[in-house]
């Protein structure tokens, strides 16, 4: 397991080791002893997301969900290739407004781990990509919110990307009142 800053606090990039032989490979995607013997402690996961994009240029985000369930989120590519983006949204947090962005494809098996607080956003950059991810809290309909993915000066790679219609009416990031406290 390898284990590297984002450049954004808090926001860690993980890659678990892959063993590979003539039929492929095999890889513990996920061990909470291996990553607690590396330092590494993250919350409980209570549910696991899968989501396919059919088209590259498929843009979901920048999401959250407010407090009191807000989401900490282990991300990682089952398929294909996407850039994966992390915004700070804690209020008083000395990197409020700062994002990382990652590339997690099938191919290089990182993960990126985007704690509570954080705002959470991909591209995909291929045609039938997938992406799955743990949560450390369920979904609530009613505390999910989205801030518009162009408000932030981030380089997605794409001009015209596929958009829900939920995030093509997003607000725009300034102006947005963060439902998040400060650094925790
Ligand atoms: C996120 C989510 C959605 N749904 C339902 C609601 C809706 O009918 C349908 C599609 O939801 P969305 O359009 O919000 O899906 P999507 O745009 O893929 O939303 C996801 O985007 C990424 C970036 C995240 O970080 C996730 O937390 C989540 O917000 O799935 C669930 O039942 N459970 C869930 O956990």
């Amino acid at each position: 397991m390898r284990i590297e800053e984002s450049g954004l606090p808090g926001v860690l990039v993980l890659t678990p080791a892959r063993f590979g032989d003539h039929r492929g490979f095999f890889s513990e995607s996920w061990n909470r002893r291996t990553l607690e013997q590396a330092g590494v402690h993250l919350p409980e996961f209570v549910q696991d997301n899968h989501s396919l994009s059919a088209r590259a240029g498929t843009l979901r985000g920048l999401h959250y969900q407010a407090p009191p369930h807000a989401q900490g989120k282990l991300v990682r590519c089952g398929r294909g290739r996407l850039y994966d983006v992390a915004v700070d949204a804690r209020r008083g947090s000395a990197h409020y407004g700062r994002w990382v962005g990652v590339e997690l494809s099938f191919e290089n098996g990182r993960q990126l781990w985007i704690p509570p607080g954080f705002l959470h956003g991909f591209v995909t950059r291929e045609d039938d990509t997938e992406i799955v991810y743990k949560c450390t809290a369920h979904y609530d309909a009613g505390l999910d919110g989205a801030v518009r993915w162009d408000s932030l000066g981030i380089d997605w790679g794409v001009e015209a990307p596929v958009l829900s219609d939920k995030d093509a009416a997003a607000p725009a990031f300034v102006g947005w009142q963060s439902p998040f406290e400060g650094t925790p």
